[in-house]
């Protein structure tokens, strides 16, 4: 943060500091824009889960659907209203789309929602084709219905749809008559995607300048891949309320993805919209009911989103994650990885062998490098293939090896007023059990138990929960273990089998 020449506090960031304080919250229509992605439909109960995630991530309003669309839009609003009354959904304000018609309006002012958002197109092209008025008769519309809504006793928004292609005056005046008639908030939709930031920006100072009685939303659809820089650019212009819906979703490509709005908002201005730690498990969660795979490349929540690949990369990462990365993965709940394939370099090898357990000479890394990039045809190249690369070249045996017998660690509670060691000595002589320690925590004894077969196991246990003293058990089976190298006498390292 810096301060401006006026005084007032400042955002930094790339183009700032900003002549005003940037004041920013986040709307999410997951739920309504989201459920208008070819191919999506919520069940009740998913839309519930979501809402009470949203607002519990931080969210300001969430737009939960159009109630008159059909009756399980409807059912989905009224009871995400209902857990806004008890209490469940807290702070975020719910909001229902309405165009403007008496029965939509109507229909969702039943309901009591929070806010009615009441949509018409104001670009000649949507006034003659599709709303086929004038724009006398548009202005006329949108008062009316507005006007309409408040007698129901809730606050409006006016959605001036398709606004980014709207003659300026057409627009400003659209906006005037929508505060007259009673709306507190405009969404200006670019709802074909076709602004530009610097447009956007210019749009937005405009209108808070020319129209300040009312707040101002942006809706920025994605269709030329900017809906994120436009709802940036946007709020450098004056809107408060970025529209957003979880991974982009929405109709055609989509608007902006929260993700990625949240976490631009936090590098760029230092604004925390929402708890970012919780977002990638949010962007699962809606990939998994909406059933629209995230791409791995998706910015925040793909899954290569913190990947690392190219040598250079990764040589730099490991030196100083700020070299290839805009910011920490841990904002967002997540951790750093790279890949191993014919792009590595050495270093990236020799800390991936490293993290593996394994350490080889200069010598032997060379050649295993060598190898690795001789597997050209590989897309990356798993622990076990590095593994067996790595004991081709060193000799020593370094992979896991499943165990030929069955082992396990049973955990021991005693009575109480027993004397762990008398039970521990009896434990000891139980045939199978190969180790008896007596530890502090929890529990009170630990044991290493070998067995030839799951019954012979099972026999085991049987004896040891049967003991005098014993009052509870657990049982852990040994999956695989992993080869431990030592140094020799002489610093060399190596492997035991
Ligand atoms: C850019 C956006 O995403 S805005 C949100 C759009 N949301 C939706 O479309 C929700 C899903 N839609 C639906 O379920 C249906 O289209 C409904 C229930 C809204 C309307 O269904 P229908 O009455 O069968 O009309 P249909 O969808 O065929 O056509 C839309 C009608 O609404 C009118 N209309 C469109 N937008 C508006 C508006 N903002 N205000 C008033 N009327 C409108 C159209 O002119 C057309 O009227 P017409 O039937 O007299 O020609
Ligand atoms: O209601 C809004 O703010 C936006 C409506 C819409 O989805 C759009 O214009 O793309
Ligand atoms: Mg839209």
């Amino acid at each position: 943060m810096s301060e401006c020449s006026n005084g007032v506090t400042c955002l930094g960031g790339v183009g700032g500091p900003w002549p005003r304080r940037l004041r920013v919250g986040l709307l999410d229509s997951t739920l309504r824009e989201g459920e208008q992605t070819p191919g999506v439909s919520f069940t009740v109960e998913q839309k519930l889960e979501i809402a009470r995630l949203l607002d519990e991530i931080g969210v300001s309003m969430i737009e939960a659907g159009h109630p008159n669309v059909a009756p399980d839009v409807y059912e989905a609003v009224k009871r995400i209203i209902g857990m806004k009354r008890e209490g469940v959904i807290r702070r975020a304000e719910i909001v229902a789309h309405s165009r403007a018609v008496k029965k939509d309006i109507e229909v969702a002012a039943e309901l009591e929602p929070d806010r009615i958002a009441i949509f018409y197109g104001v670009s000649d092209v949507h006034l003659k084709y599709k709303h086929k008025v004038t724009r006398e008769e548009a202005l006329s519309i949108i008062g009316e219905m507005i006007e309409y809504a408040r007698q129901h006793g809730v606050r409006v928004r006016f959605t001036a749809e398709d606004a980014t292609r709207a003659d300026y005056s057409f627009l400003l005046e659209a906006v005037r008559t929508a505060r007259e008639a009673g709306a507190d908030r405009v969404s200006i939709a670019d709802t074909v995607g076709i602004a530009t930031p610097y447009a956007i920006r210019r749009l937005f100072e405009r209108l808070t300048q020319d129209e300040p009685g009312v707040e101002y939303d942006i809706h920025a659809h994605n269709d030329l891949g900017m809906a994120v820089a436009n709802s940036l650019a946007a709020v450098e212009g004056g809107a408060t309320i970025i529209h957003v819906t979880v991974n982009g979703l929405g109709e055609r490509s989509g608007i902006a993805p929260l993700e990625q709005v949240a976490v631009a908002l936090k590098r760029h201005y230092g604004i925390d919209v929402v708890d970012l730690r919780r977002v990638t498990r949010l962007s699962r969660l809606v990939e998994r009911y909406s059933g629209i795979p995230v791409p791995p490349t998706a910015p925040v929540v793909g899954e290569n989103a913190f990947v690392h690949k190219a040598g250079v990369h990764v040589a730099g990462v490991l030196a100083n994650p700020e070299t290839y990365e805009p910011y920490p993965p841990e904002w967002v709940g997540r951790s750093r990885d790279y890949t191993i394939d014919k792009y590595t370099g050495r270093r990236a090898l020799q800390a991936r062998l490293e993290r593996l357990g394994v350490r080889v000479s200069e010598e032997e890394l060379v050649e295993i490098l060598r190898r690795v990039k001789q597997r050209s045809g590989a897309r990356w190249l798993r622990d076990e293939d590095l593994l067996e690369i790595a004991e081709e070249v060193t000799g020593r045996a370094l992979r896991p090896r499943p165990p030929e017998e069955i082992e396990a660690l049973v955990t021991v509670k005693c009575e109480a007023n027993i004397y762990t060691t008398t039970v521990a000595r009896r434990l000891s002589i139980i045939p199978g059990v190969e180790e008896v320690a007596e530890v502090t925590g929890e529990n009170d004894i630990l044991l290493r138990v070998r067995a030839k077969n799951p019954v012979e196991l099972n026999q085991v246990v049987e004896a040891i929960r049967s003991t005098r003293g014993v009052r509870e058990t657990y049982t852990m089976l040994v999956l695989r273990r992993i080869p431990m190298e030592h140094h020799d006498n002489n610093g060399r390292l190596s492997a035991s089998s």
